[in-house]
């Protein structure tokens, strides 16, 4: 019988097929209770074509027996399987299943975990199989899978700006790639690639940071890593190249249940690939593609005639106002405003045309003489409404406060009215401020990154804006001894405005971007900003009642509920601006600060194991002369060049490379010989870039001090705390001594710390010359230039 109901055509679906469908329905509930559910609800009829799923008198008693089963999968594998802090599950995964539900009336639970963990509980049949798996022989034994229900590529993803240039495999060569533990497509892929690290990490987020960290070059991914770094607040990845593994993911039942399988092959085949795309354009971020014109919105011939006489729609935007908006180098408007709009304009299938301004000020006089029909990213105030209807709002930003590093926050603007704030000049927020705290000093200044240095340097108390707009300055800037110390109850609503005359430009295109999903908006705001806050609970609003009711101490308990809350959200705010705190913004390198962190704790640890410790200073040599003829930013260039040859030599776990100044870098190593430093060297003049100002030769060379430090005996105690300051000395008299024989060369000494008893030292160094007790001496200096 259900064959014979079709929803095909939408409006006939909509009346003269009701009543039949309504019969169909109570016919097949009557008949078989337990059978199929039907398919999509009416709702849906629009949008499908699929005919309901017809189930064997098998696959029924199946059902029957087993109405719900259980799969296994990972428990960080956003946007397959998204865990909510309440234990609810949602993600693509989930999506596809709860159609599948819905069309054949098998019902899965998706049970995250750990994924190896998942992988064993279907040999002990303690769960019934797996979702988010690919087909693999092993699994083959013990499974069966479905047909595909997801095609993705995989593709290398790499630390932003892609420091090493990878470009194809061939560059993996000698590169380390961190895989997820159990991964078996990872794996063969892996296997593909000769001469690359394979490194394995237990989870993906241990993945994410040793790729944006350094410890790892790259890993590969189809979007669900890039989702998760992006959700942690680490948008610090990219994609570098398509490694052209097509991947298919199916669902995976234990192999006695062949029905199983079949009712989710139905089910997957009722549902149609394009179902599946959309849902997929709802879940991953790009490179993956949307699909093409699904979500056109509907215009009325009068709206479609405005847009078309209207041509492409003029676009004002604020050029300076990242990660909102922004301009490119080569004059594209960017941000999360610009890829909002993309969404909508996609949605009215039609183009903008950028008006170029050079200020927020100038945009803002343009829409107020007509200028301008649309202008994306404006809070919605009173004054702009004059000249501006507005669309919903896209984005809803709380106002936080920045203030320096030791400074304290009260909590609240009033008991800040002695000291003074800074705003960019024409925000919003300003009056919004001024009005609710009327007695508050604020000065405006023309830029984010004018008012975050005026907090730095201490000439202003703090400084006021979204929560975003800080996170990207600090970022972006290297402004890192400022802090969000805290959240305001003003939020702002950003809307796209339209200009004043326009209404049916108004009415579609507020409608095109009410048609944009929440989730869309949230990717694209995840991909661009690098801190995520918790809002805390607006419990301002719950004191009176509290007070009234004279529940002092439960109001007193929530309180400090809030602040913890408060403090939790600030402190992974703080976390993550700390973490850009110990890399060096132009190399990518650790930066000075880390080195003089990481020297005397690795030496501990050294001493600690009876090893050796080997450092290497490094500097460039004429490096003045160089900037003096080629100028400031050419001597960038020749440091970052520099840079990403440091992160390739420094593979080996445990080397830490650093730029420690202007043109001195380090690197420590645990295990290391002078052939290394001097491997650095010849690769520093091997890259061949000129350099007229230099009298020792014609291109650009580095001067290397390389020290092997051997602890002393420290089985009775703990190694001198002050050892690590003599190491770092003496490796830089080596490399003032490499400067003074005539630069372009490696010196290098072996130290020995103090031995307890004359002639113990750490079987380390027992391979190496050793001086006499806190002596050392030169073992080798290449005259090479
Ligand atoms: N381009 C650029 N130059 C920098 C940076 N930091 C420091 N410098 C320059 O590095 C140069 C270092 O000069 P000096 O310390 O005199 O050393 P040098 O010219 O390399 O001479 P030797 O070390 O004796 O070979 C100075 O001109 C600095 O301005 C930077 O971030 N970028």
């Amino acid at each position: 019988m259900s064959q014979t109901i079709r929803c095909v055509v939408s409006d006939g679906c909509r009346s003269g097929w009701v009543a039949l469908y309504a019969l169909w329905l109570i016919a097949v509930t009557v008949a078989a209770p337990t059978s199929a559910t039907p398919a999509a609800p009416l709702a849906d009829c629009q949008a499908q074509s699929a005919p309901p799923v017809e189930l064997t008198p098998a696959e029924q008693a199946f059902l029957r027996a087993h109405p719900v089963i259980t799969l296994g999968t990972g428990d960080h594998w956003e946007p397959y399987v998204i865990v909510g802090e309440d234990g609810t599950v949602t993600g693509y995964d989930a999506d596809v299943l709860e159609r599948i539900a819905a069309l054949t009336g098998l019902r899965v639970r998706l049970l995250p975990g750990d994924w190896r963990e998942r992988q064993e509980q279907t040999l002990s049949r303690a769960i019934d199989g797996l979702s988010t798996g690919v087909v693999h022989p092993e699994r083959a034994e013990h499974l069966r899978f479905s047909a595909p229900y997801i095609r993705l590529q995989k593709y290398l993803l790499v630390p932003k700006g892609n420091p090493l240039n990878l470009q194809s495999r061939d560059d993996l060569a000698g590169r380390a790639i961190a895989l997820h533990h159990g991964n078996l497509f990872d794996e063969k892929v892996a296997s593909g690639l000769s001469h690359a690290r394979i490194l394995r990490f237990d989870t993906v987020d241990e993945i994410i940071d040793a790729v944006t960290t350094g410890d790892a070059d790259a890993t590969f991914d189809n979007g669900s890593l890039l989702y998760r770094a992006n959700r942690l607040g680490r948008p610090f990845l990219q994609f570098a190249f398509d490694l052209n593994e097509p991947l298919e993911l199916v669902f995976a039942v234990r192999d006695d249940w062949p029905e199983a399988i079949s009712i989710i092959d139905k089910g997957l085949a009722a549902m149609g690939e394009d179902e599946r795309t959309r849902l997929q354009a709802r879940w991953f971020l790009s490179p993956l593609k949307s699909p093409a014109g699904t979500d056109e919105i509907l215009l009325s011939d009068q709206e479609r005639s405005v847009l078309e006489g209207l041509g492409p729609i003029r676009l004002c935007i604020d050029p300076d106002w990242m990660p909102f908006d922004g301009l490119t180098a080569d004059g594209r408007s960017q941000g999360i405003m610009a890829e909002l709009l993309n969404l909508a304009m996609a949605r009215l299938g039609h183009t903008t045309q950028l008006v170029r301004t050079a200020s927020w000020s100038e945009t803002i006089q343009l829409a107020r003489d007509g200028h301008c029909d649309i202008v994306s990213a404006v809070a919605i105030t009173p004054e702009r409404a004059e000249y501006l209807d507005f669309t919903g709002s896209l984005l809803s930003e709380p106002m936080v406060v920045v203030v320096r590093e030791g400074a304290r926050f009260e909590g609240t603007l009033d008991a800040h009215t002695h000291q003074r704030f800074v705003m960019v000049a024409g925000h919003a927020g300003i009056d919004m401020l001024r009005r609710a705290h009327p007695a508050l000093v604020i000065a405006t200044v023309p830029d984010v990154v004018t008012a975050m240095r005026a907090v730095s340097l201490g000439h202003v108390f703090g400084y006021i804006d979204l929560l975003p707009t800080v996170a990207y300055a600090a970022r972006e800037h290297g402004i890192l001894n400022v802090k969000v110390a805290g959240d305001l109850p003003q939020r702002y609503e950003l809307a796209i405005g339209v200009r004043k005359g326009l209404p049916l430009l108004h009415s579609s295109l507020s409608r095109a971007v009410a048609a944009v999903p929440a989730q869309e908006i949230r990717a694209v705001r995840d991909r661009w900003i690098s801190v995520r806050y918790e809002q805390p609970p607006d419990l301002l609003r719950f004191w009176p009642w509290a007070l009234a009711l004279a529940l002092a101490v439960l109001g007193v308990l929530v309180w400090n509920h809030h602040l913890q809350r408060l403090n939790a959200a600030l402190r992974a705010a703080n976390t993550r601006i700390e973490m850009l705190t110990i890399t060096d913004g132009l190399t990518g390198l650790y930066n000075r600060r880390h080195f003089q962190e990481r020297l005397p704790s690795e030496w501990q640890r050294a001493a600690r194991a009876q090893r050796t410790l080997h450092l290497l200073l490094a500097d460039i040599d004429h490096f003045k002369e160089y900037n003096d003829h080629y100028g400031h930013p050419a001597g960038d260039e020749v440091l970052r060049q520099i840079g990403a040859l440091l992160i390739q030599l420094t593979r080996r776990a445990g080397d830490l490379a650093f730029r420690t100044g202007g043109e001195e870098f380090a690197v420590m190593f645990t295990e290391a010989s002078v052939s290394d430093a001097e491997r650095l060297r010849v690769a520093v003049e091997g890259l061949g870039i000129e350099h007229a100002g230099s009298v020792t030769a014609p291109v650009v060379t580095l001067s290397i001090g390389f020290l092997t430090a051997c602890p002393a005996d420290i089985r009775n105690g703990d190694p001198p705390l002050t050892d690590w300051d003599a190491i770092y000395t003496r490796a830089d008299v080596l490399l003032y001594e490499a400067k003074a024989r005539g630069r372009n060369q490696v010196v290098s000494a072996v130290w020995q710390a103090a031995a307890a008893e004359e002639g113990v030292v750490a079987p380390g160094c027992k391979s190496g010359p050793v001086a006499s007790s806190n002596a050392w001496r030169h073992d080798r200096g290449s005259a090479a230039s």
